[in-house]
């Protein structure tokens, strides 16, 4: 049966994604995006558009909505060392005003971005949902809030909520692939080191605890993603907030993710070690248990040079 959904963050390269899979699969979208780091034409044809805040969601929020699909957030670790208060403003101000806009519409259905920073430094990997949340970043502890806070709509104004945490999610989909402005994300910005427009890839550290000194991530096709929100929709219970990794269960190091650019790509990719970057954990890797055994999810594009590939692609179509 098809639904209708209001997408928070819907022009950014996750909610377009999930957008471009609610309209394929014949649901009907609104995209609600202020266009802070979005792109206007990052939202999916099918889809209506409406540029404002999710602050100001109560404008646009009515009981004809079946869910809120959340991904609008800043979303950078290292800017979020450096201006704290921006992710508080933003990531949990936006999201305490669309919770209150979604009671007030009587709209009871949520699927929330959260992530795997919001675990911070891992006792164990693969992490589990039960792990201790101790975020090293104000961008981890800024959704954590946010989880918090759903947790507590869930259980007195009978929510059906899912907060999914990513790990890091990577890959194209169709037109929809990762921009940023300016990029800051690893696999984009070693792409543009492939295609000559920048010289080097700095590493962020090459003396972490790890093999080969540099941090371990856990690389999640977005389309494997996508999925998961559909599968995520149905799974929402009242009353209940779920909350599910979503990892492929595989670490690579930032200097195996070089290499398999280097391959997928037959380009050189110059690397030179830089500072760590304040806030990075070592290693974040998922267990995807809750999500395989509570959504039915399971990705099938875990191959790190079939997520860099797709992004190649993305990357030489959209080239800057
Ligand atoms: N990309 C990842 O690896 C990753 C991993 C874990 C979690 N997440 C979460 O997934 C979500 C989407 O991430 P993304 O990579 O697509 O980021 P993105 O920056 O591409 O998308 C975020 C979108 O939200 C919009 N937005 C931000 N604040 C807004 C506001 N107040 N009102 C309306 N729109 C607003 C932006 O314009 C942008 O289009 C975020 O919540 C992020 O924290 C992403
Ligand atoms: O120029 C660069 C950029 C990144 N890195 C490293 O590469 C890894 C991945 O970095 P990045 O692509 O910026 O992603 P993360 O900081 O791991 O964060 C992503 O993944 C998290 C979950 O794991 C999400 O919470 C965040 O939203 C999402 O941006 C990290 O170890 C970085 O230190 C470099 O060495 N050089």
């Amino acid at each position: 049966m098809s639904g209708k959904y209001l997408v928070t963050g819907g022009a950014g390269y996750v909610g377009g994604v999930v957008a471009r899979h609610l309209i394929e699969a014949g649901d009907e979208v609104v995209v609600l995006d202020n266009l802070s780091t979005g792109f206007r034409e990052g939202v999916p044809s099918g889809a209506s558009f409406v540029e404002g805040d999710i602050r100001d969601a109560a404008k646009w929020l009515d009981a004809s909505f079946d869910a809120v699909l959340h991904f609008a957030a800043f979303s950078q670790v290292g800017e979020s060392v450096a201006k704290p208060e921006k992710y508080w403003e933003n990531n949990v101000g936006g999201t305490m005003a669309l919770l209150g806009a979604m009671r007030e519409a009587g709209v009871r259905r949520l699927v929330f971005s959260s992530t795997a920073a919001t675990y911070g430094e891992p006792e164990q990997v693969p992490i589990v949902e039960t792990a201790p949340t101790r975020p090293t970043n104000p961008y981890g502890a800024s959704k954590l809030a946010v989880d918090h806070m759903i947790t507590g709509e869930a259980a007195a104004h009978g929510l059906a909520a899912v907060s999914l945490r990513y790990f890091n999610v990577a890959g194209a989909y169709g037109e929809h692939g990762e921009r940023h402005d300016p990029e800051s994300h690893l696999i984009p910005l070693v792409l543009q080191v492939a295609q000559g427009g920048r010289e080097a890839i700095s590493v962020f550290g090459d003396d972490y605890p790890t093999p080969d000194g540099t941090c371990v991530r856990d690389y999640i096709h977005v389309a494997d993603l996508a999925e998961a929100h559909l599968l995520a929709l149905k799974a929402a219970r009242p009353g209940e907030h779920l909350i599910c990794n979503l990892g492929n269960g595989n670490g690579f190091s930032v200097r195996e993710v070089v290499e398999t650019v280097r391959q997928v790509t037959g380009h050189p990719v110059p690397e030179v070690v830089a500072p760590r970057r304040d806030g990075d954990p070592a290693v974040l890797v998922a267990s995807a248990a809750t999500a395989r055994e509570r959504l039915g999810w399971s990705p099938s594009r875990a191959d790190l040079a079939g997520i860099v590939a797709d992004a190649w692609e993305f990357a030489q179509r959209h080239a800057r």
